[in-house]
């Protein structure tokens, strides 16, 4: 089994360059097998959940290479094959097979999607807008049928704003018949990245990135090259990194405005953000103040930063009530944190967490992807050797991880430990 081990304490300096942005690579994959031509994707983040998509196109026919972050899906011998176990469960993503199935072929079976588990993660506005489509939407034995003699354009208003459905109606309807409207749709960059792939492939999208997105059928998708753009995520876990034990970080590869909500919340803790056009530095940070945070839809304060961020307010002066209104079950680091002297409970649907505290090192588990980003940086802070188990978590999100944190003079390896299940494997 392979674990993480930091040593933490050591001040960290220096630049570290973000991947591109693992919620548009997970959805630009999918997309690419709606054309009928090889599409060239650069800048693909090296994470499981992108390896884990290249399988899932391998399995269905289409031929794929991955060279330096930049893949080519040559979809030309894709069949309508079911997925509906297997890979399908490793990750979330594998959801987006369902629109760009349906939008191929016009019908696809497909397991139910993994991913982290964050509370209920129901996909019935998905499903909502295939069938407002055409489609014939079943669950047999935990996988989804989809079936349609031919997709029609149609008005959907989405009653959540869901990334994962806006994404997956604009899949399966840039195909259809005539026009479809997307209305209460998701503002997330990553839609907008996934409505540029596809429009440079031929399709027709307007108003990606506002709540109504309108969608005019067409017959056919062909190649093209696509850039992908940087992960706001880890770009926001960098920056949070940074400000808790940080001597002077640059984060290079950034879009400024993607991470607006995060600088805001910085500065109110009395981080110093130097942002540049493309870069943001943070300068050794002297003193925190505990802030509140509650997360929201894009332009807000994104969730899968609400982790992380948890643990530069066991840093700072105060009490500090973290809410999440997106996953209101997401704090299944406070356990973890509290394993390593972290003051923290939960309430509801808020974390409150009290600081500042010294933390200390403990063995400890990835219970989820950002959870296991909380506990990096938690590692990084704490005396003594942090030990982090279920890194699956991670590595499906940070790639190149231990490379990155290592050049900024952070004593972190990934290791094999013997336990005893891998002894009597
Ligand atoms: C692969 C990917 O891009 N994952 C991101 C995506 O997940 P995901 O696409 O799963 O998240 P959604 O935006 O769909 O979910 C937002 C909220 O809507 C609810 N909901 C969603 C769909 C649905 O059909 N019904 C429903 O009720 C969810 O339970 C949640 O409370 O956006 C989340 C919210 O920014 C991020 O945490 C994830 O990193
Ligand atoms: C929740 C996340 O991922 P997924 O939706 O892929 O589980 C995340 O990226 O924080």
């Amino acid at each position: 089994m392979d674990v993480y081990k930091i040593k933490g304490g050591k001040r960290l300096q220096g630049t570290i360059r973000v991947s591109g942005a693992k919620n548009s690579a997970v959805a630009l994959i999918p997309a690419a097998i709606l054309a009928d031509s090889p599409v060239t994707i650069a800048g693909l983040p090296e994470i499981s959940d992108v390896y884990t998509l290249q399988t899932l196109v391998e399995e269905i026919g289409g031929k794929v290479e991955m060279k330096d972050g930049t893949m080519t899906i040559d979809p030309t011998e894709i069949i309508s094959m079911p997925l509906p176990n297997g890979n399908v469960k490793k990750l979330r993503a594998s959801y987006y097979m369902m629109g760009a199935m349906l939008g191929k072929f016009k019908h696809a079976v497909i397991g139910l999607p993994g991913g982290c588990h964050l509370g209920p993660r129901p996909i019935d506005q998905h499903i909502k807008g295939f069938e407002a489509l055409g489609a014939k939407v079943e669950n047999e034995h935990g996988a989804i049928y989809l079936r349609a003699d031919e997709l029609y354009g149609a008005k959907i208003y989405l009653d959540v704003v869901s990334v994962g459905a806006t994404i997956n109606i604009m899949l399966a309807a840039v195909k259809a018949k005539g026009k479809t409207i997307i209305e209460n749709a998701a503002k997330e960059p990553e839609i907008i990245d996934v409505a540029t792939l596809l429009s440079n492939m031929g399709a027709n999208i307007k108003g990606a990135g506002t709540n109504v997105i309108r969608i005019e059928g067409v017959e056919t998708l062909h190649g093209t090259k696509h850039t992908i753009i940087p992960d706001r995520i880890e770009t926001g876990t960098h920056m949070i990194m940074a400000a808790a034990i940080g001597d002077g970080v640059t984060i290079d590869n950034v879009i400024p405005l993607h991470v607006e909500a995060v600088t805001a919340k910085l500065r109110e803790m009395g981080v110093k953000v130097e942002v540049g056009e493309e870069q943001i530095f943070i300068p050794k940070t002297e003193k925190l103040h505990a802030v509140d945070v509650k997360t929201l839809v894009y332009p807000g304060f994104p969730t899968d930063l609400q982790q992380p961020f948890g643990v530069l307010s066991t840093q700072a002066e105060g009490s500090s009530i973290l809410t999440d209104t997106i996953y209101p079950a997401r704090f299944k680091q406070i356990d973890e944190l509290r394993r390593m002297n972290a003051e923290g409970r939960v309430e509801g649907r808020s974390a409150i967490i009290t600081g500042p505290t010294e933390l200390q090192a403990a063995t400890v588990e990835a219970t989820d992807l950002r959870a296991g980003a909380a506990l990096l940086i938690a590692g990084l802070l704490a005396s003594g050797e942090t030990e982090i188990h279920e890194i699956e978590h991670i590595e499906r999100g940070y790639g190149d991880i231990i490379n990155k944190l290592q050049n900024l003079g952070a004593d972190i390896n990934k290791v094999k430990v013997l336990t005893p299940s891998s002894i009597s494997e």
